[in-house]
């Protein structure tokens, strides 16, 4: 009889919640060592006339092994992974910055602490990539949430000052409008016919919750990774409503090499059959490419200096033939990491949101572009009469040509020299005056601290006389955020009490 793939993981998850690396591994190993007595006969390549005898490959086994039993419908378990969040709900049009229109929208988010009587107090905190709104946990969530170390009484964002809110960002899978949603035209979930996102749509549609809770002023906007860059567009965008602003392991546009490994992860993604160019809802969802993006995406996550203080060269089991499937420690923990993660995300909204980052530069002229071609968008929505419209304009090329494209000549190397860059990014960000932190860490790969000094300069040089740069000489790379609370928990509750 079929397991499904849920219950599978379930089983492979059962381990003392202390275990330590080593444990981990042998839990692993523990499930190689089940497939490699449930392994099939060579398929092909070795026979009794070879050299040697085959390699086994207990990772394919497992890949082949894993089917799902359809019968109770299709399976994205990710839309389990989060409860307990509200719902604001836009029955407006939101139209894009890139022309694609949503006929409709809704944000998941979660609060913590008071709101005080004159709304003064309210800080919103932005996300990475792939987390929900559920950054702590309370009565309806009881679940630790991802920055539960950070939020709470007393804590580097102390919830007996503020009120704190976090969403689920637009593209997102935990309860916001996203892929995964239904288009309310079609009756279908919109996969690949939902419009291609922007940061600065991200930051527009939470402007339009926090005007649904009448907040018009945030006492700060607050975020690390994809959340910075949101952070330090919601300064920009809105300066009027940003009192202060963290930053953290973020950028002011994104690198070609954070991109690259973007790009890698995209590709990896999209090559998995089951991705079906992302109309897989109804049938198996492409884990085996989300598990092979995610692994390369907990590559530029963490650091090699941490990875040779946990793992070192330790193997798996020491004592056996090497392997190509996961052998070495640091392996089963890339194996591990990538597989918790395959059915815990939507795959369009990897696709969507990480392209999201690939796109961001708060630019001056890619501002003014993306507003034009939003405008424009809006135009013809308006032309048509009625908010039922789709895509008015579905690419940047469709409705501007190249010569009009402010951005067109960003990246053609020797037509825009280092100076011109450096002052577009000034103008982009010649509004955010409020006290800013920006805080990087040197062991980030995707992030480098670099882009932490650019955020700093270009706000510093737009006029901007309360800027705090400050780097950790932490060593779990970009995630540190996520994870040394001492000290960029620190950082934070400075900057929030003590500017
Ligand atoms: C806010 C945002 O932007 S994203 C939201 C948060 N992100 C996530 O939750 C994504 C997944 N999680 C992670 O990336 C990490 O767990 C973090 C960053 C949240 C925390 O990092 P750490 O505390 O260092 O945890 P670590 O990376 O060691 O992961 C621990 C897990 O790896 C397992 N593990 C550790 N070493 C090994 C190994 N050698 N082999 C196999 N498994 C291993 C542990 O058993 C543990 O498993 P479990 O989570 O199933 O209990
Ligand atoms: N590891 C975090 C940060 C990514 O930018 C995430 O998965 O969202």
């Amino acid at each position: 009889m079929l397991r499904t793939l849920a219950s599978r993981r379930l089983a492979s998850k059962v381990r003392p919640a202390s275990s330590t690396a080593a444990e981990a591994a042998a839990a692993t190993g523990t499930l190689l060592q089940r497939s490699l007595s449930t392994s099939r006969p060579v398929r092909s390549g070795g026979s009794s006339s070879s050299s040697n005898p085959p390699m086994s490959f207990p990772c394919i086994d497992k890949l082949e092994t894993r089917q799902r039993d359809l019968s109770n419908g299709p399976e994205p378990l990710y839309e389990k992974v989060v409860t307990g969040y509200n719902l604001f709900r836009h029955a407006q049009p939101f139209v894009c910055d890139h022309g694609g229109v949503l006929s409709q929208i809704q944000l998941a988010y979660e609060t913590w602490g008071r709101l005080n009587k004159d709304r003064s107090n309210v800080i919103l905190i932005h996300t990475g990539l792939s987390a929900s709104s559920h950054a702590h946990s309370h009565e309806r969530n009881t679940r630790a949430g991802w920055w539960e170390a950070f939020i709470g009484s007393g804590k580097a964002i102390d919830t007996d000052k503020f009120f704190v809110v976090c969403t689920n960002v637009l593209g997102g899978c935990y309860g916001s409008t996203g892929p995964g949603s239904v288009d309310p035209l079609t009756g279908q979930r919109y996969a690949t016919t939902f419009p291609v996102l922007t940061v600065n749509d991200m930051v527009r549609a939470q402007f339009l919750l926090l005007d649904h809770l009448g907040v018009d002023r945030l006492y700060a906007s607050v975020g690390s990774s994809m959340g910075g860059m949101q952070s330090l567009c919601a300064a920009a965008l809105f300066p009027q409503r940003v009192g202060r602003l963290v930053s953290i392991s973020a950028c002011a546009r994104s690198h070609p090499y954070s991109i690259a490994l973007r790009f890698a992860q995209r590709q990896a993604l999209m090559s998995d059959p089951n991705f079906n160019r992302g109309f897989y809802y109804d049938g198996v969802m492409p884990h085996v490419g989300m598990k092979l993006a995610r692994a390369i995406a907990t590559v530029t996550y963490r650091s090699g200096p941490e990875w040779e203080l946990r793992f070192g060269r330790r193997r798996r089991a020491a004592d056996q033939p090497p392997m190509f499937c996961a052998d070495f420690l640091i392996e089963t923990y890339l194996d591990h990491q990538s597989e918790g993660f395959c059915l815990q995300y939507d795959a369009n909204s990897l696709l969507y949101v990480s392209k999201a980052m690939d796109m961001f530069d708060i630019s001056r002229s890619v501002t003014e572009r993306l507003r034009a071609q939003r405008e424009e968008a809006e135009r013809g929505l308006a032309a048509k009469g009625s908010g039922g419209g789709r895509t008015v304009c579905g690419a940047a090329s469709v409705c501007l040509s190249e010569a009009e494209s402010p951005e067109s000549h960003v990246g053609h190397s020797g037509v825009e020299t280092g100076d011109e860059i450096m002052a577009d990014l000034i103008a982009g960000v010649k509004d955010a005056m409020q006290p800013t932190l920006v805080l990087g860490v040197q062991s980030d790969i995707l992030f480098p601290v670099k882009q932490q000094k650019e955020i700093a300069d270009i706000l510093r040089r737009a006029g901007n006389t309360n800027v705090t740069y400050y780097e950790l000489d932490a060593m779990y790379g970009h995630d540190t955020f996520l994870i040394d609370k001492v000290n960029v928990g620190a950082a934070i509750k400075g900057h929030l009490e003590n500017v």
